[in-house]
């Protein structure tokens, strides 16, 4: 198994890279690849680690030599956020970073999958499916928007309410990644009775907790640290599903059926091959029913930019 990492460098790349080199499967290999020189050193630093996972970084223009083989990339090359700044205000920057990579993969390793966290994730996504689709390499089954931060926020804040162990809880949340978009499904948590106020507050902080880290870190970046951990659990229940463990679920950003919109985060029955069943979002309370409805603008809207910043 290898897992490519672009974007090694960053403040999410480092902290992933340092979670897979100690918890890949024995045998796997990890690469490193960062536009930016200090890539093969974070590689060095990192292979002193005592685990069996073969690490190289790269730097440079050329993210192929990383890509090489690679059954999983992830990918959170890109800008993030300062204050005052929405996640759509990134578009211009990580649009094309984006694009550039996703074009490599799709001459390199056509047939991994694909993990994205670069924001604005909503936008992103559908870039990279509209570069892949035009290089005739696409399969919506591979490509996934990583939300997880999501889901461990909410299981976080959610266990802090109820005053259980944090590890206890799993929260579905459906949508996409950024303010409305995210919509954690509070009433599908058992044992939550919460009342309206709290769901309202609870949901609100839910959506908003990416703009928290962005103030608490006050100019110096988003959130690195609680996102590294998000994917790389999001890779390694990749990983087990693809190595043939069965009833591996994520919640995740994919295209499905579209019966809200192309791409909707949901939770998905991983396999061999990415995607091997997209689940049903299950009962929602009325509170969530129009919170999903009333996110569909927006969340569209953030989709059709990406696919025109490819096709037109
Ligand atoms: N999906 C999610 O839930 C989350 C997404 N993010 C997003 O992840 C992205 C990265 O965030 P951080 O790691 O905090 O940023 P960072 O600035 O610490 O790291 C970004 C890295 O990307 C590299 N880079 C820039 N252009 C590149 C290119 N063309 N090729 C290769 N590497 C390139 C930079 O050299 C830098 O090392 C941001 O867009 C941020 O908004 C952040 C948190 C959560
Ligand atoms: O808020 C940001 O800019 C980074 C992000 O996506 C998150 O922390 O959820």
């Amino acid at each position: 198994m290898k897992v490519a990492v672009l974007g090694a460098a960053g403040g999410i790349g480092q902290a992933l890279a340092l979670l897979l080199k100690t918890q890949l499967p024995a045998g796997s290999d990890l690469a490193l690849y960062d536009i930016a020189p200090v890539t093969p050193g974070v590689a060095v630093d990192l292979s002193h680690i005592p685990t069996a996972v073969n690490i190289k970084g790269f730097s440079g223009e050329d993210a192929k030599p990383a890509l090489e083989g690679a059954d999983i990339v992830l990918i959170s090359a890109g800008v993030a956020r300062k204050p005052g700044m929405d996640r759509s205000d990134l578009f211009n920057i990580n649009a094309g970073i984006v694009k550039n990579l996703i074009e490599q993969v799709a001459t390199t390793c056509p047939k991994a999958c694909i993990g994205i966290i670069t924001n604005p994730v909503n936008t992103t996504v559908a870039i990279a499916a509209e570069v892949l689709k035009k290089a005739g390499v696409y399969d919506k089954n591979k490509l996934f928007g990583i939300t997880t931060l999501d889901i461990i926020r909410s299981n976080t804040f959610v266990a802090e309410l109820l005053n259980v162990a944090p590890t206890s809880i799993e929260v579905p949340v459906i949508g996409g990644h950024s303010g409305v978009t995210i919509l954690p499904l509070l009433s599908q948590v058992p044992g939550a009775n919460f009342s309206a106020e709290t769901i309202e507050k609870l949901t609100s902080r839910i959506q908003n907790a990416g703009t928290e880290v962005v103030e608490a870190k006050a100019g110096g970046g988003s959130a690195t640290l609680s996102m590294g951990q998000a994917a790389a659990r999001f890779c390694l229940s990749l990983i087990s599903a693809m190595q043939g463990n069965q009833n591996v679920i994520e919640c995740t950003y994919v295209e499905g059926e579209g019966e809200f919109a192309r791409f909707f985060a949901q939770p998905v029955k991983l396999g061999k091959n990415g995607v091997e069943a997209r689940l049903p979002i299950g009962d929602l309370s009325p509170f969530e029913e129009k919170a999903l409805h009333g996110m569909l603008d927006v969340l569209k809207a953030d989709i059709t930019l990406g696919e025109n910043f490819i096709n037109n």
